[in-house]
């Protein structure tokens, strides 16, 4: 990156039911593997991957939050800060497809309007799927949202999810400057809440696992001490 380039960071929040491929999924665009074992996570998790659009460095931190509602207070404060999310359900989990609008409820409770997509994960296992084709058309249409069918497990689709978010971030971001009209505004290296929160997270690249609580160290390291202002329309 040349020393004039800013970076954009943008945090995305993965959420749905437990066991539909959440982990799976960050693991995959993250570090390009599946694994077959479910293994079910605790509070929150992150995992980041650094992408170019336009000539543009975009560093998408991923948010892995668990399913289970037994964790929703640990990660609900995660969602605070989210920039983007993607509310996935299984092709072979009927309940998790019930409970999609209700992901996007608890999602938007805490950070408002913000660029979503709708996920089915598992599309390898359609022939035992418990949703029709036209009921998730269906769904997207009525929430509004961009639906892409996936599967982690054979490498489907994964990248354009996270894509399409962050096309769609980085256009609001744009609008947002060229309308001049800041109604909110936050550094890169202050949207997170890191305050005394359980959970773990991955260490990645420049991130510390301390085990208990989440330290990032500021992205003004790595943007050469130039900041952006971001915009949000909520
Ligand atoms: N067949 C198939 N299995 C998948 C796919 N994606 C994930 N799985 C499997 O589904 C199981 C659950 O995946 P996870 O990624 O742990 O699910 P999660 O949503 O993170 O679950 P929680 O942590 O409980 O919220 C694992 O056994 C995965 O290997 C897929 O696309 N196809």
């Amino acid at each position: 990156m040349r020393e004039e380039e800013i970076e954009v960071a943008i945090k995305v929040v993965v959420v749905g039911n437990g066991a539909v491929g959440k982990s799976s999924m960050i693991q995959r665009y993250c570090k390009g593997i599946f694994t077959k074992d479910y293994k079910k996570t605790i509070g929150v998790d992150f995992l980041e991957r650094q992408i170019e659009i336009s000539g543009e460095e975009v560093r998408l931190m991923l948010w892995d939050t668990a399913g289970q509602e037994e964790f929703d207070a640990i990660t609900k404060s995660y969602y605070r800060g989210a920039q983007a999310c993607v509310l996935a359900f299984s092709t072979v989990d009927r309940a998790s497809f019930d409970a999609v609008e209700s992901w996007k409820k608890k999602v938007e409770d805490e950070v408002g309007n913000i660029p979503m997509v709708l996920v089915q994960n598992k599309i390898d296992l359609v022939d035992n799927a418990l949703i029709d084709h036209e009921e998730a058309d269906a769904l997207a249409k009525k929430l509004k949202l961009r639906f892409y069918r996936t599967s982690v497990k054979e490498d489907l689709n994964v990248n354009d999810v996270f894509r399409y978010l962050s096309d769609r971030y980085l256009a609001r971001i744009q609008n947002c400057e060229a309308e001049e009209t800041p109604v909110q505004q936050t550094r890169i290296g202050s949207i997170f809440d890191t305050a005394g929160t359980t959970g773990t997270v991955n260490n990645t690249n420049k991130h510390i696992d301390t085990g208990s609580t989440i330290q990032l160290k500021p992205t003004k390291q790595r943007t050469h001490g130039k900041k952006r202002s971001f915009c949000f329309k909520l």
